[in-house]
């Protein structure tokens, strides 16, 4: 990590060289799977089939479609939520206030989407707008990112990012400078974590879905396990969405390329690479591996979601009697570490359940390929920086507390490997 001069925050991702080139490297990644899911070799490390020219890219009517898409969450997004939930308190001893309606918004586009099928709404035409869908979210993420720049200039320094403030403004503009954008009461950096992109995804996935029962018959049992798996993660992410303000993205990061990029285009075009290779590459699979598969999501899901809901019930209430009787370590700022339960066996519990999960997304894929593995090695890495990065956090907030647990709890995310 290295420290930018006059300030004390280490720079990360390389610096303002690593921003520059993951702002480009992201969004060609990102083309370049979306190329080759679809042509016949489907190789991950080989060329792309073909350079797509501005007349593959670039489509005004794609471009309305996406922007009618962010509109229409922004409409659900406003509408009256069963509770409003606040954040965690602010430098300015001030707390957010953030609406908790994101599985309406799930339910409510469901419905809205089966009601336009069934008024003959083609969503089956929409894998072949994927390339000129991913472009116009692409660009609407600089854009985006450029105007929550500009707009981050005139804030008080309380309502800025710890790590987007270098004064370096590729840097900046990559990492975000202001931590909770908001106009009004919309807040940006929370509805693009959970609603256009991680519904996106999945509306994304069903099309491809549909497509395939249209060119074969029937979707592959593949496919439905793929469309099953991812379902149940963005139900469950939007479910418990109160969680989310806990988060390192909500609570450290600042919202500029990264997440805006992140939300916006990398989720729902590169998350859904495995359903994009099904269509393209149906893979037989027979019940007793299929149910093999659903075992271990099964098991990552259950991991996953005890270990985080563990965490986040004793963070609300650590008297609650779910997690009363765990053990735990004292900190300097008042509040404890669990060092038994789910968090006593590796520091990042929920990370584990993640990865393996996404180990049962990629296997219905079969082995044939690499390509559809590329989540599971791609999420590898991010979680490993990620944690990194939150071992980092936390030792400057817990200091030897935070040692004490490293030592009791030696293992990051793989108990006896790493
Ligand atoms: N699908 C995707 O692309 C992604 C998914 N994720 C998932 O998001 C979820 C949230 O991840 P993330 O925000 O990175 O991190 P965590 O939910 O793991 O939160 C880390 C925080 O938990 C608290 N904590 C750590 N150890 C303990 C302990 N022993 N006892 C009590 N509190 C502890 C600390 O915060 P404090 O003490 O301040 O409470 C720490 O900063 C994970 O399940 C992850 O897998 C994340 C990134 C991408
Ligand atoms: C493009 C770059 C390589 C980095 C971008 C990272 C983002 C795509 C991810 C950062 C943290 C995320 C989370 C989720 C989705 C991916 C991003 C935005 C999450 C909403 C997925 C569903 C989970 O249940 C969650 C815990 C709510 C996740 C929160 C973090």
């Amino acid at each position: 990590m290295a420290y930018p001069r006059g300030s004390r925050a280490p720079l990360e991702f390389g610096g303002p060289l690593g921003a520059a080139a993951l702002m480009v490297l992201l969004p060609a990644t990102m083309f370049h799977l979306l190329l080759v899911a679809r042509s016949g070799p489907a190789r991950l490390l080989g060329p792309p089939p073909y350079l797509p020219g501005p007349d593959v890219l670039w489509s005004p009517r794609v471009l309305l479609l996406w922007l009618s898409w962010l509109g229409l969450q922004a409409a659900l997004y406003l509408l009256p939520a069963r509770k409003v939930a606040e954040g965690l308190e602010l430098k300015d001893k001030s707390r957010l206030r953030y609406p908790i309606n994101g599985f309406q918004a799930l339910v409510l586009t469901a419905l809205l989407v089966g009601l336009a099928v069934s008024a003959g709404l083609p969503l089956g035409a929409l894998p072949e707008m994927l390339v000129p869908l991913a472009f116009a979210a692409t660009l609407t993420a600089f854009v985006f990112s450029f105007l929550l720049y500009l707009k981050a200039l005139g804030i008080p320094p309380s309502a800025l990012a710890p790590g987007g403030t270098s004064g370096n403004p590729i840097y900046d503009f990559f990492l975000g400078r202001e931590l909770n954008p908001r106009i009004c009461s919309f807040d940006f950096k929370y509805f693009c974590e959970l609603r256009p992109g991680l519904i996106g995804w999945v509306l994304i996935n069903l099309a491809l879905l549909m497509q395939e029962a249209e060119l074969r018959g029937s979707p592959s049992l593949a496919m439905w396990l793929v469309n099953g798996f991812q379902l149940l993660y963005v139900g469950d992410a939007l479910w418990h969405e109160e969680a989310v303000l806990t988060t390192m993205d909500i609570t450290h990061d600042g919202f500029g390329f990264m997440l805006a990029f992140g939300d916006l285009a990398w989720v729902p075009f590169t998350y859904s690479l495995q359903a994009q290779f099904l269509l393209h590459h149906p893979q037989p699979l027979g019940l007793p591996m299929a149910s093999a598969i659903c075992l271990i999501n099964a098991l990552g899901y259950y991991i996953f979601r005890r270990a985080n809901s563990q965490k986040n019930t004793f963070r609300k209430n650590p008297s609650d009697p779910r997690v009363a009787g765990l053990e735990t370590i004292p900190t300097a700022t008042g509040r404890q570490l669990l060092v038994s339960g789910w968090w006593g066996m590796v520091r990042h519990p929920n990370y584990l359940g993640d990865l393996i999960m996404a180990l049962a997304w990629s296997l219905p894929c079969g082995v044939s390929h690499l390509l559809p593995y590329f989540y599971f090695l791609y999420f590898t890495a991010l979680l490993v920086h990620r944690e990194a990065r939150d071992e980092q956090q936390c030792l400057q907030k817990y200091g030897l507390a935070w040692q004490e647990y490293c030592r009791r709890v030696p293992y990051r995310i793989l108990p006896y490997v790493y």
